[in-house]
Order: structure tokens, then sequence, then C-alpha cells
């Protein structure tokens, strides 16, 4: 048994007090809202795998969702892009807001919706083509030929996925001939080319060596000026890297959601507390 006293230091070889210092007094009050869930349940089948979870994504941030395996990280990452719309079976009750619309009214266009909030998996997907057309990929979709804007596109979104350097020589060389961590970044680029207003990371980095996890990094840092960042990891210290908020998760449940430096040096409930400090999970 944990109490107050006995606690062991959370540190897990964070540096919390670079941390602290980068993000002091951070509050979720105080940010402007890019998405709102509210009372979201979600049941694949009979089993409820979401139990009415609310909270409020801030835009320009990066909130991460932690939790052991199974507890349905994954599942909220996908609600906010409807892609468990795909599962059969699957189907939710409440709402998620973007900008004040619910994206799970009928009048959604899902195409719509999925250029908004953009996805990147754990296992870089690139297409069997070139590593320019893998990133003019959405732009076609939408219509967008004309060479020059494709080639400024293309250009921008590799320099804001931190990958032109090592691209713009062979951007017509085949995607699939990416190291694991340059075809991470390809997806990234892939995803801002369409210049969306959120980014879901689902375990980016888990495929990844840590050269290239520092690099993903590093980069969601950079992106997070321009966009919301919501990351799904198993990794806490990259929580504690990379987020200004984070969401611990527990069986379909939302624990505790604050800021990562509190989340990670006060925890308010003594599951998360268990959780970080390694005592279950
Ligand atoms: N397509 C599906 N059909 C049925 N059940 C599913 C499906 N996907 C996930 N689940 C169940 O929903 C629950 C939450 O799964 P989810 O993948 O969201 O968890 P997670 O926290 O992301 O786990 P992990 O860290 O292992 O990826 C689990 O019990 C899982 O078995």
């Amino acid at each position: 048994m944990t109490g107050v006293q006995d606690r062991t230091p959370i540190t897990h070889g964070i540096d919390i007090e670079s941390m602290q210092r980068e993000r002091a007094g951070v509050k979720l009050e105080d940010e402007t809202i890019a998405l709102e869930v509210d009372k979201l349940d979600l049941f694949y089948g009979d089993k409820k795998a979401l139990k009415s979870v609310t909270m409020k994504i801030p835009q320009k941030k990066v909130t991460a969702f932690i939790g052991p395996s199974g507890c349905g990280k994954s599942t909220l990452l996908r609600c906010f892009n409807r892609m468990n719309d795909l599962i059969d079976g699957c189907h939710t009750t409440g709402e998620i807001r973007l900008d004040g619309k619910n994206i799970y009214d009928r009048d959604v266009d899902i195409a719509m919706l999925r250029r908004r909030v953009g996805m990147v998996f754990q296992k870089p997907n690139p297409f069997p083509k070139s590593i320019y057309e893998n990133v003019a990929y959405g732009l076609r979709l939408a219509g967008i030929n004309k060479k020059r804007i494709l080639d400024e596109t293309v250009e921008w979104a590799l320099k804001g996925a931190a990958l032109w350097d090592e691209a713009k020589d062979r951007l017509d060389d085949s995607a699939l001939g990416l190291s694991g961590g340059q075809q991470q970044r390809l997806i990234i680029a892939r995803a801002i080319a369409i210049h969306p207003d959120v980014i879901l990371l689902d375990e980016p980095c888990s495929a990844l060596d840590p050269i290239s996890t520092l690099k993903v990094e590093e980069l969601i840092n950079e992106l997070k000026k321009d966009y919301t960042i919501v990351i799904v990891t198993h990794n806490m210290q990259q929580a504690a890297r990379v987020s200004d908020y984070t969401a611990f998760m527990y069986v379909g449940d939302l624990i505790e959601y604050g800021s990562t430096d509190q989340l990670f040096t006060k925890p308010s409930k003594k599951q998360t507390e268990d959780y970080i400090t390694g005592r279950y999970g």
C-alpha cells in the first residue's frame, strides 16, 4: 500500500525540472478549446469500451493519452475523426464537438472531417509511390493538380515534417526506400500537406529507433505551434517529454486529466499514481 508519506519519487528518468520550467502554469481553463468530448460512450457490439468520457482538448497544444493496454486510448483517439465508423457493430452515444459542431451529427461530411482531423498510425504506411506523390496525395484527391501548387506544398510539408533535407534530392524515388523514421516523418508531411486543424498520432514512435523517436518528438514540439496534437503513447517518458496535457485512462474510464506536470508530479487519484509509478499496468 502506498500513502502520501511513502510515495516513491515519480521521476522515471524524466527531467521534471526543465519540463516544469518550459510549461510552467499551463491551465486548461486558460486554453482555447479545439475539441470537446461530452459524455462519450462507445460500444463494440455489447462491449462498452468508453464510459461517459468528458474532456476538452486544447488548441495548438499536445494532449497525451496514457493508460494500460486495452484501456481505450486508441478507441478514443479514433473517435476524433470517426475512424471507428469503419468497424462493424461499433456505435457511440454522446458528442464530440469540433469548433462547437458535433462531428457525429448526421449532416457531417466525413471526408471533410478527416481532412480537418488527420491521423498518423503506429506503423508508417506510405503508399508504394514516390516520396513526392505520397505528400501530394491528399491534394490530388482534393482536385489540386497544378504543378506549381503541388511543388510548393510538397516542399513546404516536407520542411514542416523535418524531412526536406533528407528527401529533396530523391523526391521521385519510392517512399518505400526511406528508413522507418523517415517514413513516419513522410506520413506526417502527408498529413500536414492538406492543412488539417488537428493531428492524431497513434503510438507514432513505437516502431522507431531512439534517434528517429527523438526526431519525431522534436517535430511534435514544432508542429504544435500550428496544429492541435493528440497522441496515444505507451511510453510515459514520451508523454512527459512531448505533451502539455495528459489524460490517464483505465478500462474505458477517463480517470484523471490535467496538465502533464501536475499529473506526473502530483496526481490527484491513487490509480494514476499507481500507474505512473509502475505499480500496475
Ligand atoms: N475493433 C474492435 N472490436 C472489438 N473490440 C475492440 C476493437 N478494438 C478495440 N477493442 C476493445 O476495446 C478495448 C479498448 O481497446 P483500445 O485498442 O482502444 O485500447 P488501447 O488503450 O489503445 O490499448 P493498446 O495500448 O493495447 O493499444 C479493448 O478491450 C479492446 O479489446
